[in-house]
């Protein structure tokens, strides 16, 4: 019997000192079926009872808890006694065992027939001996109490935008050199894409450009191929010496290397232009000398690209004739705009009067016009290029939003889903989603946003110890149909009656447990880790078939990463140009993907502010998504018939046992928890409405990370603190507002009413029934 097995068998017991070995809980595997007789069960010979010597705080002997001698091992488990956990096991298997039917014996019906759509509270028939047992001490996790109710969220009818991808035409037909043709049919590349077949004429033609396509369109191609083509039909031919050529910028390190990675290929038509990267990270002497060699096209980072330039003699900026500037909006946007202005203050000064011979190339799948002049840029007379405008099919589309807020177009194949989720039931939610999805089902390569990098890294640290062992399937079920997993999808589809299950599944369920195979590789991917690991994790992933990876908004723009098929947005994006770029990880160049985002029921507003840009969502409900839990712990306990409000639980205080006994993933949980509740404040004031930090359960939350500390013991006093400076802002200001208006007596319009055209201006009119 496998670790796993054991370890869920140990919720059962609900304070242990150790878990008894593998021979004890097997002993309960054979019985758990048989009739419950208390002289029946015994443990086995070699376990000896023992008598307690005083009761101790954490066990007491009112909890029915029995010391066992292991004979073998001297070793002493203080647990529930034998016979009352094969009780246990035996009950909830006879009253599991009722399905959706009502129960034979006592005509009640189970639980989770009774769990509605807003019905989150305890089945009242529920007799779960562990579990109320726990809610008497105090350790029942109550999940499904004192939640709030989840809204109705109509469908808007916004039709969605989306671009057509590929064009008809070829690479050959353009006029470029056939070493670039024939080296990008060698990667299969035969047909362009619309944005190539827009792009690559404008860059050629020498004009600065702006180009806008949605994510995974193929933009990297649509400037890389044309400066390319320039740099080796130029004569005399492109030496090391002429030094940087060609600048890119991009905003992290690992489109960085991606598009270094682009150039490397497409530079083996022409083997003397010398492509070179600068990131952060690396060592800068290494940087030093590759550039002292001489670089022909340069991508970089903002930050480390100006350490160059204003620290490396040998860069020199003064031949450069292309610069591009991928993910524009992010790179020219208020965090990399002092970068970014620094980089072309130093271009304009090393070029006097060259700025015309400069072709400026801007890119991004969420370009707003206007954008080039946030750092002080100037392009000459750009050529726009955006496709959603250019695909016939969209030039006149039906904009059944009557917002004014600029439309975004998303890959067709990609479907939105959203997520209700009250902030207790967010961590089991999540875990359910990921077993779902790579237990389940074959869609097993999942990317998962969080807000900071402490709750990275705290979540890829808990699921890999408890999520990763439930997805261990052997090959040998993936072949058969009769399989546990297969059967478990289809009763989940309702093909099958859950209760028809035989020992003989249970006997192949067991040894499939202790094959290796399939288990979850969970990593993680954010700012705060060495680059070497960065780089390593991004190159795994990349190449891997399944596995989830957990990230920050480092891994949203413009990397590449094939198949990856669910884009989970645990927090939501700042921006909805952040959430395009997110989703935009998945569904690249015209294959299907899908995204979800888990909003708490406060949080609908933000669905509306996604349809204000023509990016339509659709339902999923809570209840589908944790019913999986039911079966990621039947193979287990070896049993389909733990209800989910039972199962959602369990995993929720085997996630709270771990934290008590784990000190380092208590701590990790607890930064993590900080950080999100800091996190949750600096949303930007555009959408600071729908993410309300006064509206913030904090208690929840921090049971959301696991935690049983209240928000104040966890350290969030600083969290604390800033939500009651908001709370005091607010109230100055409405102060203010009073001592304003009273100021200014009733029959005089107030300031803000003058000056604002928003305002009714009816404030200031005297109100109904005062007398003047
Ligand atoms: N002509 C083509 N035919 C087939 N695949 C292509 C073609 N051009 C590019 N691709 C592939 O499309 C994928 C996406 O390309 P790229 O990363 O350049 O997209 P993008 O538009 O820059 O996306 P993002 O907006 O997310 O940065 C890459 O895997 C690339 O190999």
């Amino acid at each position: 019997m496998t670790d796993h097995i054991q370890r869920n068998l140990v919720l059962n017991f609900v304070e242990k000192d150790e878990p008894p070995d593998k021979d004890y809980f097997q002993d309960f595997q054979k019985r758990k079926r048989s009739t419950y007789s208390d002289d029946a069960h015994q443990p086995p010979a070699k376990y000896k009872k023992k008598e307690f010597d005083k009761p101790s705080k954490a066990v007491k002997p009112s909890q029915d808890l029995v010391k066992y001698e292991n004979t073998e091992t001297n070793r002493v488990h203080k647990i529930p006694s034998y016979s009352d956990t094969a009780k246990n096991i035996s009950d909830n298997y006879n009253r599991s065992s009722i399905s959706d039917r009502p129960n034979k014996f006592t005509g009640k019906v189970d639980s989770e027939q009774r769990i509605k759509r807003h019905d989150f509270s305890p089945d009242p028939n529920s007799c779960n001996d562990n579990l109320e047992r726990d809610d008497r001490r105090g350790l029942m996790t109550s999940l499904f109490k004192g939640n709030p109710d989840i809204p109705y969220v109509p469908e808007s009818g916004v039709e969605r935008i989306s671009e057509k991808v590929f064009s008809d035409k070829s690479f050959s037909s353009l006029n470029i050199a056939n070493q670039i043709v024939s080296n990008l049919q060698k990667f299969g590349f035969s047909s362009m894409t619309l944005v190539q077949e827009k792009g690559i004429p404008c860059v050629l033609s020498g004009q600065d450009c702006l180009i806008k396509s949605q994510t995974g369109s193929g933009k990297t191609l649509s400037y890389a191929v044309p400066i390319i083509h320039n740099l080796m039909s130029q004569t005399p031919r492109v030496t090391r010496s002429d030094g940087l050529l060609a600048l890119i910028v991009v905003p992290t390190r690992e489109l960085a290397l991606q598009s270094y990675q682009w150039f490397e290929k497409l530079c083996k038509s022409c083997v003397w232009v010398v492509p070179g990267y600068l990131i952060g990270g690396e060592k800068k002497k290494a940087e030093k000398a590759r550039l002292r060699k001489g670089v022909n096209i340069l991508v970089a980072t903002p930050g480390r690209l100006i350490d160059h330039v204003h620290h490396t003699k040998n860069l020199s900026l003064s031949n450069v004739q292309y610069l591009v500037i991928d993910e524009a909006d992010r790179l020219l946007d208020l965090g990399y705009e002092r970068n970014m202005t620094s980089i072309i203050e130093s271009l304009n000064e090393q070029q006097p009067g060259l700025e015309k011979r400069r072709q400026t190339i801007m890119l991004s799948a969420t370009l707003s016009p206007g954008v080039e002049k946030l750092a002080g840029m100037s392009l000459q007379s750009p050529k726009t290029i955006d496709i959603s405008a250019v695909d016939s099919e969209q030039e006149t589309p039906e904009n059944t939003s009557d917002s004014t807020a600029p439309a975004l177009a998303t890959p067709k194949n990609l479907s939105h889903y959203y997520l209700l989720v009250p902030a207790k039931l967010r961590l089991v939610t999540l875990a359910a989603f990921v077993l779902s999805k790579c237990m389940y089902g074959d869609e097993k390569k999942i990317i998962i946003f969080f807000a900071t990098q402490d709750m990275v890294d705290y979540h890829t640290a808990l699921f890999s110890q408890v999520l990763s062992t439930f997805c261990k399937v052997s090959r040998k079920e993936k072949s058969d149909k009769s399989s546990l997993a297969s059967r478990a999808e289809r009763v989940l589809a309702g093909f099958e009656d859950e209760s028809d299950d035989d020992e003989s599944e249970e006997e192949e369920v067991e040894e499939e447990c202790d094959d290796d195979e399939g288990v979850i590789l969970f990593q993680k991917l954010h700012g705060n880790m060495t680059q070497e690991d960065r780089s390593a994790v991004f190159k795994s992933f990349r190449e891997a078939a399944a596995g989830v990876l957990m990230c920050t908004d480092v891994a949203s723009r413009g990397l590449d990463m094939p198949k990856v098929c669910w884009i989970v947005q645990f927090n939501a994006a700042c921006t909805v140009a952040d959430y395009v770029h997110r989703v935009g990880r998945t569904a690249r160049v015209d294959a299907a993907g899908s995204a979800i985002i888990f909003l708490a029921p406060a949080e609908v507003p933000y669905i509306r502010l996604l349809e204000q840009h023509r990016i339509t969502l659709k339902e999923v409900a809570m209840q589908n998504v944790l019913k999986t839990l039911k079966f990621a712990s039947s193979i287990m306990v070896k049993s389909y018939h733990h209800a989910m409000e039972e199962s959602a639980t369990g995993l929720q205080l085997r996630v709270e046992n771990l934290l008590l006994s784990d000190k380092h993933l208590h701590d990790l949980a607890r930064k993590a928890y900080v950080s999100f509740v800091r996190s949750y404040a600096s949303y930007p004031k555009e959408v600071r409405d729908m993410f309300s930090f006064k509206a913030l359960h904090l208690g929840h939350y921090a049971k959301s990370m696991g935690l049983r500390d209240t928000p104040a013991a966890l350290g969030a006093s600083a969290a604390l603190r800033a939500k009651r400076e908001i709370k005091e802002r607010a109230e100055k200001k409405e102060k203010k507002k009073k001592m304003q208006r009273a100021r200014q007596g009733p029959g005089q319009i107030p300031k803000h009413a003058a000056i604002s055209e928003f305002d009714s201006g009816l404030d200031c009119l005297p109100k109904k029934g005062k007398k003047k």
